[in-house]
């Protein structure tokens, strides 16, 4: 890849700077640094500042309204008799105890404002300066407005209709003019029952108090004659006997009381529906305890700690939040009929309730089990919340390649080819009803219908002789063209067209596609973009001579991918043992790259690590089927549409799952040198990592039968062969010859889905590649690279058991997550901690020896011994 095209410098970077030349002992005098407004608004010091002056302001208003309650008669007389100027500049005595201004300023609050009302200006000021100190919104500022302008209009209107002709300015001039208003439109009755319909129903939706009928005496139910069919329900108390009884209060009444619970359909609603219950039929509320409320920006992937997110979230606008989905609610399946998701946002509680109708006979129950109200969907998690500021990367950033030229081929040369092809085969008395060329980047299809009677197998045998009289090197046949009943004979252009990345990027197929890993591999001979999604492939094997185009084509496959995806649906495992060719994407590691934990490169150049990153993706494979056991989801895209449905608890351990790709660019190396401990892992993951979202593009320069295994043929039914150097190479990697006729430089064949077509790979240069890596790497990622889980091996001596006195660095999490869930499971270790098994089971030792947990007791979870987090404590500081 690095020989693609040498990048060079750019001039300017080097050119002398313009301008006289510059007298290294005039010194130069230090640019002030440039303070940015915005930056200067975001600063937090600025915040704090504005918080310090806004409760300043609360307080003074507040004394100053206060003493104005007591000094106003004197003080107003000045204030009316002074002007302004006087007042403020002149040696007027008042009584006010924050001096003239107090006097002026609640003078011209209470008289000309709002009257009593103003004491609101002082709760405004408070809760604006506590949040802007607090640096986070203890206050909901919008919701307070609403409340507080309420308020004004309210108290104001009100205290003035009260006090009516009280010298005091108790509801100020607003409320007066309120007052007269209304007054006058409505009448003075008018307004006085106005204010107390407001006024009473403020505080009912505030407070909303019970009013409760004193209850009729229930009768005790007439006994059932034992000949009547049994009614359908669990209990007498709960259910009505006769229909006309459904809509009385004995039945609604403490229906939570009743303790009964129902295993039929059930619907979830927010708790308040009580106070709607009204319209409802009787129904019997159980308290669930299977619907837990998390927080919305729950952990998603190991290696990003929750607090990184915090920080963020806390200084999101009032607007964003109200956009925000809320809390996360995750609600557990139920037998059917699924239950709605259901949470409105904001919603202060923990539990939700389930409800359902009670039955009168079975004939009701049809009809009764319809959906009780209507319940608003909670909106789904979105994964690049995390990210959200992210950009994809723009088109720009590609070059064309002087591929906007439509390709042309020379019509003489056609022409002459044309009657090469019909001379050669008559030379051979094989007659021809129709030829026609399709123009193709590299090569032309000539399609051959043969007169009637003529065998197929002979055209086929003049594959050298065709190639003699064309005098081309790369001569294929294929005879005949499945699905179309033609002969086709592809013969190079003289002159080729590069099929540039770019053109296929911005193709419309590309840009809508929806597949789930679409990438554009090249162009076919017609001329058509040849895009396909790697996760159905399932995997990717590649093959080719060296020079022929692999690492260009494997450069393709990721940027397609980087166009399409965000860093929280895809991550990338880089194996480059040549050391050179992926080096470039380095820059995109806390975006898409996987790593094991304590690396610090996520390309992977070593072959031991190599072995250790193939076992640690088993790991992550094995894990992330039991999430899917667990989630009773099949693959991949149903697990994570749960998950964004938030039907998945994350406290249980469950994620967002990105899809993970492993690149690995020369498998030949790897086997040689490493042989089996390599080609198992492939082998297992290449076997059952499709369902969990890893796949796998395995490029190799030697496609011999050492390297290219039956175990790994077998496993990957999507292949690609550039050119090689012989039909046994072919054989090996498409179970076909023909690869070896190909001409090089992105001529490629493609069996995929049984099929064979023959493709121009997409180009993409070195440079391109960088720009689109520095586009992606300048822009903020996660904190770290996605971790991989981690892989201890066996037969690796440092990775032993080991004593208390050198235990695991993790030991004292992993004893707080077993104490918290008082539950001595490996397994918990593993999926809390992204662990691989024996390291959870080394780890499940240790704390055996500190006498956390009990022993091993086969497949049962261990004992946990320790109860309390106090009690873990103190043992922990005893181990120090
Ligand atoms: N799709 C393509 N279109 C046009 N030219 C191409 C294409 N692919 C490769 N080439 C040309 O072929 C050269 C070699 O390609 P590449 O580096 O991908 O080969 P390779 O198979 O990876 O070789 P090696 O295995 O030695 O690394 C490139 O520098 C480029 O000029």
């Amino acid at each position: 890849m690095s020989k693609n095209k040498l990048k060079t410098e750019k001039p300017e970077s080097k050119k002398p700077p313009k301008g006289p030349a510059t007298n290294p002992d005039v010194l130069k005098k230090d640019k002030e640094p440039e303070v940015k407004v915005k930056e200067l608004v975001k600063d937090e010091r600025t915040h704090k500042v504005l918080g310090v002056f806004f409760l300043l302001l609360s307080v003074y208003c507040f004394i100053a309204f206060t003493s104005y309650l007591f000094t106003w008669e004197d003080d107003q007389d000045k204030i009316f008799h002074y002007s302004t100027r006087e007042l403020f500049f002149g040696d007027v005595k008042v009584d006010n105890l924050l001096g003239r201004l107090g006097a002026y300023v609640s003078h011209n609050f209470f008289f000309y404002g709002v009257g009593i009302a103003a004491y609101l200006f002082c709760y405004f000021f408070f809760i604006v300066g506590v949040n802007f100190i607090v640096g986070r919104r203890v206050f909901r500022i919008w919701r307070s407005i609403k409340y507080i302008l309420f308020g004004l209009l309210f108290i104001s209107m009100t205290m003035a209709f009260v006090t009516n002709g009280h010298d005091f300015p108790w509801g100020g001039a607003m409320g007066d003019a309120l007052n007269k208003w209304m007054s006058g439109f409505v009448g003075k009755t008018g307004t006085a029952l106005l204010l107390i319909v407001v006024g009473f129903s403020w505080l009912i939706w505030k407070f909303n108090f019970d009013f409760k009928w004193p209850e009729k005496k229930i009768k005790p139910p007439k006994p059932v004659p034992a000949a009547a069919p049994a009614a359908p329900v669990a209990s007498a108390t709960a259910t009505p006997a006769a229909p006309a009884a459904t809509n009385t209060a004995p039945v609604r009444e403490d229906p939570r009381k009743n303790g009964l619970r129902d295993d039929g359909g059930v619907m979830v609603i927010p708790p308040h529906a009580e106070e709607e219950e009204e319209d409802l039929p009787p129904m019997e509320l159980v308290e669930r305890e299977d619907i837990t409320v998390i927080p919305s920006h729950a952990p998603y992937m190991p290696p990003v700690p929750a607090s990184s997110f915090t920080e963020e979230e806390d200084l999101r606008t009032e607007e964003e939040e109200a956009e925000d989905p809320g809390p996360l609610l995750y609600i557990e399946e139920t037998p059917e009929p699924p239950p709605p998701p259901a949470k409105k946002k904001g919603a202060p509680t923990e539990v939700a309730f389930e409800i359902k109708p009670t039955y009168q006979d079975e004939e009701d129950e049809v009809e009764e089990i319809a959906p009780v109200r209507p319940v608003e969907p909670v909106d789904p998690y979105d994964p690049s919340l995390d990210l959200r500021d992210y950009k994809f990367p723009t088109l720009d950033l590609l070059e064309n390649h002087n591929a906007d030229k439509v390709i042309v081929q020379d019509t003489t040369e056609l022409e002459k080819n044309k009657n090469q092809i019909i001379d050669t085969l008559k030379n051979y008395d094989i007659s021809i009803q129709k030829i026609s060329a399709t123009v193709g980047p590299t090569v032309t299809l000539y399609e051959i219908v043969p007169a009637a009677g003529v065998r197929i197998s002979r055209i086929k045998n003049l594959e050298d002789d065709i190639a003699l009289s064309l005098s081309a090197l790369g001569i294929r046949i294929i005879a005949p063209i499945p699905g179309k009943g033609t002969i086709g004979i592809e013969v190079p252009n003289v002159k080729k067209t590069i099929v540039s990345l770019k053109n296929m990027l911005a193709s419309e197929k590309f840009q809508s596609s929806t597949m789930d890993l679409p990438i554009a591999i090249g162009k076919k001979i017609d001329n058509e973009n040849f895009i396909a999604d790697l996760a159905k492939m399932p995997h990717l094997l590649m093959a080719g001579a060296t020079g022929q185009g692999k690492s260009v084509g494997i450069n393709t496959l990721l940027v397609s991918l980087l166009y399409k995806k965000h860093p929280s649906q895809l991550k990338f495992v880089l194996v480059d043992p040549k050391k050179v060719e992926l080096s470039l994407y380095k820059l995109i590691e806390k975006h898409f790259l996987a790593k094991l934990p304590g690396e610090d490169d996520a390309i992977i150049t070593d072959t031991k690590k190599v072995i250790h990153t193939l076992n640690a993706l088993c790991i992550e494979m094995d894990l992330r089927y039991d999430l899917l056991k667990e989630a009773g989801t099949r693959n991949i895209r149903e697990y994570n549409g749960k998950f964004t449905q938030r039907r998945l608890n994350p406290l249980k351990g469950h994620r967002y799952l990105p899809f993970i790709v492993l690149v690995v660019d020369e498998f030949a190396d790897l086997i040689m040198t490493a042989g089996k401990e390599v080609e198992m892992p492939i082998a297992r993951l290449a076997q059952l990592a499709r369902a969990v979202g890893i796949h796998l593009i395995i490029a190799t320069q030697r496609p011999s039968v050492n390297i290219i295994t039956g175990t790994i043929k077998a496993n990957f039914p999507a292949r690609v062969a550039f050119k090689v150097s012989s039909k046994i190479d072919s054989r090996t990697i498409l179970d076909i010859g023909g690869a070896e006729q190909l001409i090089g430089q992105g001529d490629m064949l493609v069996s995929f889905n049984g099929e064979l077509v023959r493709l121009q790979c997409a180009f993409v240069d070195t440079p391109e590649v960088e720009n689109v890596a520095e586009f992606i790497g300048n822009q903020k990622g996660y904190p770290d690279a996605f971790l991989l889980p981690e892989y201890v091996d066996d037969k690796d001596p440092d990775g032993r058991e080991l004593s208390i006195a050198d235990r695991d660095p993790l030991f004292e999490e992993a004893a707080q997550v077993i104490v918290t869930a008082q539950q001595g499971s490996t397994s918990l270790l593993q999926r809390r901690m992204k662990l691989g098994y024996n390291r959870a089971g080394r780890l499940m030792d240790q704390l055996e020896a500190a006498n956390i947990v009990g022993p091993n007791m086969g497949s049962k979870a261990r004992d946990v011994l320790v109860k309390t987090e106090s009690e873990l404590n103190e043992i922990l500081n005893n181990l120090l």
